[in-house]
Order: structure tokens, then sequence, then C-alpha cells
């Protein structure tokens, strides 16, 4: 049997442990300090077993996955490594940040256990096991940040087994990997709360700012509503690279108002059209939980109980959604929402079934 210990079940543990779980010769333990917690994982078979001990989800494990905030990781890798560690043993780590954590483990004896960073370049604004899906990490790219000690045949056993997450993993030196994730995950996180807060100010005096938010808005702020905890622990840790970056920020915001200032059309026309090319080269392949490559969007009236009855009209045709968002809702005007499906056929399948109905829909 393979046992597979995961602290920290949340998110991207439970996300991991669903992956894993059910999997041939495979036994999935979930640790949490709270015995209210620990009964909730088994409950929601998110986990084989679960336990309030650390010890006896570490003891005898072949994997054991830290899904705790990047704040706590140093001090799980500490307290794991003092106990009596399968020999062989991998530890790895889940977190948004990976130079810090390496170095930690680097700097004390692991009693046997091999430490191998990881990072999954998926997840989503929610948090806690509620949030959690099997499908989460799958066609994410999944980092590894092994370095040049870490024996061989320890990160292909690590890679053998996240097969199960349908990831594509890739591997990045711990140093480089904040760097790149600095720039393409924490900054975004500052931006948009940034933002969120610069309108809710306004938005204080007059609260039409809230109601005319439109799509716009809401697809470059949906990861404003992150957990603020496992936020503030990553932008703290990555802190010397992203005070570069934001200063780099800054001085993409003064071309902006130079722009502005010299009343510059062909620059700003020319910022979006740089812009809009190096966006559009980016693959729709991330699925996850929120991103799916199956969409489609429907118009639909803006009246109470409209998800249930197109949700209930696509079960009734043997039509599975793998997510349903609303895109657009405002008062006595019709909302969209956009519908995912997990393959193409559903996806053909539900416009042909919603369009039989009279829905509007769009690709
Ligand atoms: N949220 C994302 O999109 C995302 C994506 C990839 C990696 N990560 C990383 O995964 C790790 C877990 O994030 P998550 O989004 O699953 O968070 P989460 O809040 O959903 O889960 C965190 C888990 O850690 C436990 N925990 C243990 N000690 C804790 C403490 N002192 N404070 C708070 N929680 C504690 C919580 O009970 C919970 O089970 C973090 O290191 C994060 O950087 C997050
Ligand atoms: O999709 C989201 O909501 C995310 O924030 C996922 C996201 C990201 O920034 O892309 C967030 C943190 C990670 O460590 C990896 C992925």
């Amino acid at each position: 049997m393979t046992k597979i210990a995961i602290f920290g079940v949340g998110l991207i543990g439970g996300s991991l442990a669903l992956s894993f779980k059910g999997k041939p010769g495979i036994t999935v333990v979930g640790h949490s300090n709270r015995p209210e917690s620990v009964e909730k994982y088994v409950q929601r078979g998110v986990v084989d077993e679960a336990t309030t001990s650390m010890r006896e989800a570490a003891e005898g494990a072949d994997f054991i996955f830290l899904c705790v905030p990047v704040g706590k990781l140093a001090d799980y890798v500490q307290e794991i490594s003092r106990f009596h560690l399968k020999p062989g043993c991998i530890i790895t780590d889940v977190g948004s940040t990976k130079a810090s954590v390496a170095a930690c483990a680097k700097s004390i004896d692991l009693n046997g256990a091999v430490f191998i960073g990881g990072h999954p370049m998926a997840g989503s604004e929610r948090s806690g096991v509620e949030a959690a899906s099997s499908y989460l990490f799958e066609n994410a790219f999944y980092v590894l940040t092994p370095d040049s000690s870490t024996p061989q045949d320890a990160v292909d056993r690590l890679k053998e087994l996240l097969v199960y997450t349908k990831a594509h993993i890739v591997v990045v030196d711990a140093v480089s990997h904040d760097q790149i994730v600095g720039a393409i995950s924490h900054l975004p996180h500052m931006i948009a709360v940034a933002l969120v807060n610069q309108i809710r100010g306004y938005n204080e005096t007059n609260p039409l700012y809230e109601s005319l938010a439109a799509g716009g808005f809401r697809d470059i702020t949906r990861i404003a509503a992150s957990d603020p905890v496992v936020w503030r622990d990553i932008l703290i840790n990555n802190r010397s690279v992203l005070l570069k970056l934001l200063q780099d920020w800054n001085a993409e915001t003064a071309r902006f108002m130079h722009m502005l200032e010299t009343e510059d059309g062909e620059a700003i026309q020319q910022a979006f059209l740089e812009a809009g090319r190096f966006r559009s080269r980016m693959p729709e392949r991330r699925k996850g939980v929120i991103h799916s490559t199956y969409d489609c969007y429907v118009d639909v009236p803006d009246h109470p109980g409209i998800i249930g009855k197109i949700t209930t009209e696509l079960g009734n045709n043997s039509i599975n959604l793998s997510n349903i968002q609303i895109i657009e809702s405002r008062e006595d005007v019709p909302g969209v929402l956009r519908l995912s499906f997990r393959n193409q056929e559903q996806l053909d399948q539900a416009m042909e079934q919603l369009a039989a109905s009279g829905y509007t829909i769009h690709l």
C-alpha cells in the first residue's frame, strides 16, 4: 500500500487528496489540528482516514504533501522531520513560493526523507475543502523545484504519483519560480486587490460604482476575493521579488499617464495592440475548477430560478455541467451565464438542447 499524508486539507490539499483517493494501492490520510475538520474530511469522502496527530499521519507515509499557508511550511517541515519517517519518504509542498521552503528543508536533517518543492499552477479564489475538486489540476502546469542534490529516482517517483492529477509537470529552479510566479500570479493579485479597494473607496460616496461594475471589472478582479491569510503569507514571503515588480508596475502606469497627458492616441492603440497579441497567444487550456475549454455563454432573463431551470433541463438530458458562473446580472436586463462542460460532445449537446428551448447561446 502507498500511504499519502496530506497536511492542510483545504482547496489544494483536498483537490490532491481527491486526485489520489481510490487509485489502486493508495491510501490517503488527512491531517488537521481540529477534530471537527478531521470528521468533515472523512464524511465528505475526500480522504480515506484523517487524524489530529501529526505523527500518526506522517509515520509510515511514502509521500507527505504540505498544503498549509506558506508562512507555516517551515514549521511543518521541521516538526515532521522529527518523526520516525519511512526511509525514502518524499516530503513535498504546494506553496506558491518555493525558495524559502527549499532553503529550510536543505538546512535541516530530514531523517532519511527527501524534500522536493512543488507548486500546482491551478487554484481558485475559493478556499477550504468545500472548494476542492478532483479536476482542479487537469491540464494545468505543476512545477517541481528539485536541486542538483535531489536524487533523480525520488523526482521520478513523485512525477509518477502526480500523473493522477493529470497536470503537466515542469521542473524549474526555486529562485526562478518565485521570480516568474511573482510576475504572473502574485503581482496580478495585488493589482486586483488595489483596484477593488480604489473603487470601494469611490463607492462609499456613490453606490452607482458598485451597480455599474460589469464584465470588465469582474473579469480583472475575481482573484481579489482570494483567501486573506494564504495571500498575506505569499506576498510577505516573496516581498523582495514583489517590490521590484511593483516598481516596474509603477513605470507601466506612468507610461499610461504620459500617454494621456500628451493625448498620444497612437501610443495607446499600440499598447492595446501589443497586449492583445500577447494575450491571444496564451492557450485556453487551463481547465481546473474555473477554467474550461468547453464553455458557452447563454443570455438569460434575470429572474429567480433561471439557473435551476437550465441545470434541470441539462440534467434531464444527461448533460453534465462542470461549472456554471453568472457573468453579468443586472436589474431589468438579460444576464449572461457561462456554462462549462468537460468535453466537446457535452458542450455540443447542451448548445443544441438550449437553442431548441429558445435560449440565445454564444461561444
Ligand atoms: N489558492 C490557490 O489558488 C493556490 C494555488 C496553488 C497553491 N496554493 C498554495 O496552497 C497552499 C494552501 O492554500 P489553499 O488555497 O489550499 O488554502 P486553504 O485555506 O483552502 O487550505 C489551507 C489548509 O491549511 C490548514 N492550515 C494549517 N495551519 C494553518 C494556519 N496556521 N493558518 C491557516 N490554515 C492553516 C487549513 O486548515 C486548511 O486545511 C498555500 O501554501 C498556497 O500558497 C494555493
Ligand atoms: O485561478 C485563481 O484563482 C488563482 O489565483 C490561481 C493561482 C494563479 O494566480 O494563477 C493562484 C495562486 C497559485 O499559487 C497558483 C495559481
